[in-house]
């Protein structure tokens, strides 16, 4: 696992947006999976002016969504598949016959996610994986305790997530979904890369147990450490809690550029 400390959420977005334009550069139609929250919004924005700028075609890309509510119609404005369209496709002109997500309106939950993991192993797998972080140590919608080896499926959402995300629901829990569909985490570590960005002080002890803390169910997170190319990039704040803090910046500061993360 390689941690990178940058200044602030912006170069943490240009650093890994910097990662998916070279991937799409080798690999034009490379599966990006990416994640909703306010996280990764600078990554998206990073790359949507690599597109506009001419330094990087996303006319064969694709993309995997990470999560999705259930029971909320597709075209409801919070549905993940509507938030990624939105922050995501539209910005960087990825059509909808490129994305690749679950149904959340499917009357057979169970038979969906199956159906979702044959997609993306048809689909050739995910090529670079984007993770947000919740401040449970969650990725995905795997709240503590998920099984390290879960595949697609459905899962009930903690209270505190849901207070998380009622910001996007008009600061009203109530209207928060309590269940989602979410990779698994075995499925998430099926990606070739896995780039997690964490920023906020509100993450840094996530952070510090997904890095420095065992590999634990309770903090879902933390199974990053068995995956053989994870890169975790956390801003000051976010890193604020990291012991091998110094470590870490030496050894990035000391690697060969052209290996980028
Ligand atoms: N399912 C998403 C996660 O994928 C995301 O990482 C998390 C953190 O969101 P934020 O980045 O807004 O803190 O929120 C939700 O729970």
């Amino acid at each position: 696992m390689e941690v990178v400390i940058v200044a602030d959420a912006r170069s943490g977005g240009e650093l890994i947006a910097e990662a998916m334009a070279q991937l799409l550069r080798r690999k034009p139609d490379a599966l990006l999976g990416v994640a909703t929250g306010s996280t990764p919004l600078p990554v998206y924005e990073a790359l949507a002016a690599r597109v506009r700028a001419g330094t990087v075609d996303t006319a064969r890309a694709r993309i995997a969504q990470l999560d999705e509510y259930v029971g909320l119609p597709a075209e409801h404005p919070e549905s993940y598949r509507s938030v990624l369209r939105r922050e995501v496709l539209e910005p960087l002109g990825v059509k909808m016959e490129a994305f690749l997500g679950p149904d959340g309106t499917a009357d057979d939950v169970q038979a969906a996610c199956e159906a979702y993991d044959r997609a993306l192993a048809a689909a050739g797998g995910v090529d670079l994986q984007l993770l947000g972080i919740g401040t449970d140590g969650h990725i995905g919608f795997n709240e503590p305790c998920s099984s390290l080896r879960s595949r697609t499926r459905i899962k009930t959402l903690t209270e505190q997530t849901r207070v998380d995300n009622a910001r996007f629901f008009d600061g009203d829990v109530e209207q928060v979904p309590h269940h989602v569909i979410t990779q698994g985490i075995g499925t998430i570590l099926e990606a070739r890369h896995v780039v997690l960005l964490a920023t906020g002080e509100g993450k840094a002890d996530a952070v510090a147990a997904s890095v420095e803390g065992p590999v634990a169910a309770v903090c879902p997170a933390s199974a990053l450490q068995l995956h053989p190319h994870a890169t975790v990039v956390v801003d000051e704040a976010a890193a604020s809690k990291l012991k091998l803090a110094e470590y870490f910046r030496h050894t990035y500061a000391h690697k060969p550029r052209w290996q980028g993360i």
